[in-house]
């Protein structure tokens, strides 16, 4: 919790989703005072105090759809935005560190970390897909913790030249690459496709390369100048590149976008992804050892982030590229439902980061493919 000298803040953020729905969030918005962050010390306080803010962005500046967008972000929210992202390093916007990484609780805290067990602490407008959404997300970040741990145990392995420690490290990375796509398959049974195309996604937008706030946002009492931001995407989660560091994956074409999305994460996160870079390249190591174990587990690793990348890809077949091809036949048609009227037509081909979707994601896949080392079997 914050302290009570933010409940303002916390009133009203709490009831985003109410609040849009109602159309009354502008108006709440523009009657809240302008509160100083300085009270704000800790680090959980600062992540707490910079999700209830950006809920908040979100909710103001999407309230009405994209047809009535603002340009000016009042004051009373921008001013305090700006101040916590700056002590944060974050952006002042929605990002996976708020939405995802700082957004949850356990019912009970002996309890395990599962669906049941786990509750969002904020949320934007889709009700119990949004929930599903931001939480099975969660749970692949959580499949990943093992991969993590086992980072340093293989760049240690490539550093003292321990082949059995670096096969061993990356074996276990390959399981939890697994088990992240096994997570990501709950998406399914937790999230409606038409509510995250026609409701949600279009909360998580931002305004950069978005046609319908071409200018950007003015944050006023920041500066006067509007600025561009992208919105929230798991692009912003470090997990997958700091495989793609482990492994050398190599993002020639179109991949400002993925390192531009580095500046979206907690400046620890960054620098973990800077650190795995600056290592001993752990393919020409593999290679140079020309031991068969070894070699196995860094073609099982690749083949596992493949699966994972080829798996996100029909998830967002199923959640974006289909209901937008839906969309236009019943608009087309005239047979639109409210729901389908509304969905941002501006987001069609993007993703809610601002990127050109499948042609983004499919190359980003095949230079995954071009991590294989060459002349080594590849797993089935
Ligand atoms: C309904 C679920 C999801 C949808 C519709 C979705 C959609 C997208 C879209 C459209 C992009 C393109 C970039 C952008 O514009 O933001 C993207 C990128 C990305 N997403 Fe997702 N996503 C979903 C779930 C997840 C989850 C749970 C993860 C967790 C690992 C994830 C990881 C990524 C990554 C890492 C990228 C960057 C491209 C890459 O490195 O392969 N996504 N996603």
């Amino acid at each position: 919790e914050l302290p009570s000298y933010y409940k303002p803040w916390m009133d009203i953020a709490l009831r985003v989703p109410e609040l849009v729905l109602s159309h009354e969030l502008r108006s709440c918005i523009h009657k809240m005072p302008l509160l100083s962050s300085q009270l704000l010390q800790r680090h959980r306080e600062l992540r707490l105090a910079h999700l209830a803010l950006s809920v908040m962005s979100m909710g103001y500046v999407w309230q009405e759809g994209e047809n009535g967008t603002v340009q000016v972000l009042p004051r009373n929210l921008a001013v305090p935005f700006w101040e916590v992202s700056q002590r944060l390093g974050l952006p002042p916007i929605l990002t996976h560190a708020d939405a995802v990484l700082a957004n949850w609780r356990k019912r009970d805290p002996d309890g395990p970390f599962d669906m049941q067990n786990l509750e969002l602490l904020l949320s934007l407008p889709g009700g119990e897909s949004t929930r599903g959404f931001f939480m099975v997300t969660l749970l692949v970040e959580l499949a990943a913790v093992p991969s993590l741990r086992n980072i340093p145990i293989v760049i240690n392995g490539v550093r003292s030249g321990d082949v059995e420690a670096v096969a061993k490290g990356l074996e276990e990375i390959s399981e939890s690459l697994q088990d992240m796509k096994d997570t990501l398959k709950l998406m399914q049974a937790h999230v409606e496709p038409s509510v995250f195309y026609g409701i949600m996604r279009i909360y998580l937008s931002g305004w950069k390369d978005n046609p319908c706030m071409p200018k950007g946002l003015v944050y006023e009492g920041v500066q006067t100048e509007p600025m561009e931001y992208s919105g929230g995407s798991a692009a912003q989660s470090s997990l997958l590149h700091c495989y793609d560091e482990l492994l050398g994956v190599q993002h020639e074409t179109e991949s400002a976008f993925l390192f531009r999305m580095r500046n979206y994460m907690l400046p620890a996160h960054k620098q973990l992804i800077q650190d795995i870079s600056r290592e001993r390249p752990l393919r020409s190591f593999v290679q140079q050892q020309d031991n068969e174990r070894l070699s196995q587990a860094f073609q099982l690793c690749v083949s596992k982030l493949l699966a994972l990348r080829n798996y996100h890809i029909t998830v967002v077949s199923r959640f974006v590229t289909v209901p937008a091809a839906r969309a236009r036949q019943l608009r087309d048609t005239g047979e639109a439902s409210e729901m389908v009227s509304k969905a941002p037509t501006a987001l069609e081909e993007r993703g809610t980061g601002g990127s050109g979707i499948m042609s983004f994601l499919k190359t980003v896949r095949d230079e995954t493919r071009d991590a294989y080392l060459p002349g080594s079997s590849k797993p089935s």
